[in-house]
């Protein structure tokens, strides 16, 4: 590898026909160059003893494919075909050049700064097959500390897991796993593998594709794997902030009170209207009540408009180019037929721009003049028909009217009543511009309607290559609808544990009610969970029993310490001692989480007068860096620490009766690695006392 690089550096290698040429050369060669050399101390992880057609020979594995020009020696990437062949567990398979081969030998190979430091052997067929090997260089990896990024687990990828990121390009695959069992980590590496020219067709262009994550400090945490699966440009964000750069309404505020209302409202039939209205604003018929609603408005916006433009074509002489009422009401509706990505309004411009073209008879160079003066007549007809459509005013329009709702015919009258109601008026709504999560579905389908849903490029708009979801269970039907509209046919990746919900009124009910969105789509499930030691993983098991009916996870069985309680005394002093505790056992990333940011501010003022620094990440422009941190169970969900201490772990702080609250105790009791901590100034939780 060293000597390809020195070749690549030199420039006087790189000399091409004139000088423009070689310094195009030369940058690709430095490009290449760099490349390679991240690889240089760990060039490989493993090791394939393979016979094919009688002959037998040694491949190595490794984050980068790689060939040696001069030599023997070769390099296969992780994410290629044959890589594939180390993580599973298949003996045989078809080289491509045909014939059988034959898997000999796996083994892993552990090389740190150019040193072979450990072989272990995973599969060896002369030692009588499988060694348990694969488990011992997992639990030798999971004892790692943890980062302040999410990392690969390219060097130990599970079978199961390798399956699932290989599952066919072109299929929509929705991964469900428990906590910890290493969805949203698999959704990057599927993304990254997506992302190889062996895709051919299926490819994606990683500054085409977009991932979306629950909340900002955790879209910037995972977004650090990007790197080291060796892509760039990738879009993380969360669904709120490319719904509201959708629409153009970066500065809109989104809120969500029917959570508000479900937590705070003690009228249980207004808990239920609240909650039944929330998923009913999700389903996917909303996308045929939102067309037909358009249908109505632009219809009844065309009456009484026609257009009659002269133009002039080179050459030819000058036109007039009319189009009638009725014929304008045709083109809307082979408008609405042909539903274009961009957008009905794009759509209509271009069928009136081709009907002028044909009907003149335009030569091809004469296309651009007699667009150019048709633009503005265009802008002002069609601006007529769509322009008072503005998606947050007219899904509003839409649900103040029953007459709009009952268009479609495709909702009952007890749901259009039950979306005429407003349950969330006694919630407090901000002052300024806001909509709730739960109308912005319907939002961004008005958007998909008129202006269109996709990447945008420039003034255009694409469909994404591939887009990943995560923390999937809390995506409506309708949102999936749209979703599935805005990237290539089959390249959605939805990652969720439908037993995680934390927000049931705004997720499907089940996957195939997601599955009815995404035309093909298979439901994979992970069974493995990875993230905790025994004693951590069983505590979490203890507190979702009391809501989970599915069945049991098996995590890995990785023994650590024991969980530390602390309780009765002082709250800070006794969170001081936690903190001193996880420290004396080794543990640098530290994490205390708390029920609400405004606890994690507090706190953290409050414990530096016991010497303890937490940094306070609260809000989401916070950044998770490492070391001892503060943070509230909402904005902790998906993050993970070596150790984790949880403030107010008892039954005032969450309530015992309360599903929603159980289930934020579980999220906070599952985010340490290692080592686990629960504190109370009273006494502990019943759950984990
Ligand atoms: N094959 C593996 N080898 C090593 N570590 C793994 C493997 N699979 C998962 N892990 C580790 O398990 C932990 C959990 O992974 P991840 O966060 O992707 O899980 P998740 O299913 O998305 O969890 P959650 O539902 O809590 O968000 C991470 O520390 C990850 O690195």
């Amino acid at each position: 590898m060293l000597r390809q690089i020195e070749t690549w550096e030199d420039r006087d290698r790189n000399a091409g026909a004139d000088l423009e040429t070689s310094v195009t050369m030369a940058d690709t060669a430095e490009e290449h160059a760099a490349m390679l050399s991240v690889h240089v101390q760990q060039p490989y992880f493993g090791s394939l003893k393979v016979r094919v057609g009688g002959r037998e020979q040694t491949l190595y594995i490794g984050k980068h494919a790689f060939r040696d020009l001069k030599g023997p020696h070769s390099v296969v990437s992780w994410d290629s075909e044959v890589g594939s062949l180390f993580y599973s567990d298949t003996l045989g398979w078809t080289p491509r050049r045909g014939g059988q081969g034959t898997i000999r030998r796996r083994r892993q190979l552990d090389v740190a700064q150019k040193e072979l430091r450990r072989v272990t052997d995973l599969y060896d067929d002369e030692a009588g097959g499988d060694t348990g090997g694969r488990e011992e260089v997992l639990l030798r990896r999971l004892a790692e500390q943890s980062t302040a990024a999410m990392r690969d687990v390219v060097e130990t990828l599970q079978p199961e897991q390798n399956g699932a990121m290989r599952y066919p390009a072109g299929t929509p695959v929705i991964i469900q796993g428990a906590a910890g069992s290493g969805k949203t980590t698999i959704g990057f590496h599927r993304l990254a593998w997506m992302t190889s020219p062996d895709r051919q067709e299926h490819r994606a262009r990683p500054e085409a594709c977009m991932v979306l994550m629950p909340n900002r400090v955790l879209a910037t945490y995972a977004a650090r794997i990007l790197p080291e699966l060796g892509i760039s440009g990738v879009t993380v964000t969360t669904p709120e902030v490319w719904g509201t750069g959708l629409l153009g309404l970066e500065k809109l505020e989104i809120t969500d009170r029917t959570l508000s209302l479900l937590l705070t409202d003690q009228d249980n039939g207004r808990r239920a209207l609240a909650w039944r209205r929330a998923k009913l604003l999700g389903d996917a018929r909303m996308l045929d009540v939102v067309r037909t609603h358009l249908w109505g408005k632009f219809n009844a916006a065309l009456q009484g408009q026609a257009l009659s433009e002269s133009v002039e074509v080179r050459g030819r002489g000058v036109y007039t180019f009319a189009l009638s009422e009725a014929e304008l009401a045709g083109m809307l509706r082979e408008v609405f037929a042909a539903d274009p990505l961009d957008g009905y309004r794009a759509g209509m411009r271009r069928l009136i721009e081709a009907e002028a073209v044909s009907r003149l008879g335009v030569p091809d160079e004469e296309e651009a003049s007699v667009r150019r003066q048709l633009a503005t007549p265009l802008t002002t007809l069609l601006g007529r028909v769509f322009a008072s459509t503005t998606p947050v005013t007219e899904a509003r329009r839409l649900l103040g009217s029953a007459e709009a709702l009952g268009a479609s015919g495709l909702l009952k009258p007890r749901e259009i009543e039950l979306l005429l109601a407003d349950p969330l008026s006694g919630i407090p709504a901000p002052r300024r511009a806001h909509a709730d999560v739960t109308e912005l579905p319907l939002m961004l389908a008005v958007q998909a309607f008129t202006g269109g849903i996709g990447r945008v490029v420039g003034r255009t708009l694409e469909p994404f290559d591939h887009v990943v979801l995560d923390e999937a269970q809390d995506y409506s039907p309708l949102l999936y609808a749209l979703l599935g509209r805005a990237t290539r046919p089959g390249h959605l990746t939805a990652l969720g544990d439908l037993n995680q919900g934390m927000h049931g009124y705004k997720g499907p009910s089940s996957w195939e009610a997601v599955g009815e969105q995404l035309p093909g789509a298979q439901v994979l499930t992970l069974s493995r969970t990875y993230r905790s030691t025994r004693q951590i993983t069983a505590l979490g098991a203890r507190i979702a029993s009391t809501y989970n009916r599915a069945a049991e996870v098996h995590g890995v069985d990785r023994d650590g310490a024991e969980v530390q309680r602390y309780s009765g005394g002082d709250e800070l002093a006794l969170l001081a001692q936690a903190v001193r505790d996880a420290r004396a056992a080794g543990h640098e990333n530290i994490a205390i989480v708390t029920r609400r940011a405004a606890d994690a501010d507090n706190l953290s003022v409050a414990l530096r007068d016991h010497d303890t620094d937490a940094q306070p990440i609260t809000t989401q422009e916070h950044r998770y860096r490492g070391g001892l941190v503060i943070l509230p169970v909402n904005l902790a969900k998906g993050l993970e620490f070596s150790a984790a201490i949880v403030a107010r772990a008892d039954a005032q702080t969450y309530d015992e009766s309360t599903e929603y609250e159980r289930r934020l105790l579980y999220v906070s009791a599952s985010r340490a690695l290692h080592w686990l901590g629960l504190v109370s100034g009273d006494e502990l939780h019943p759950l984990v006392a």
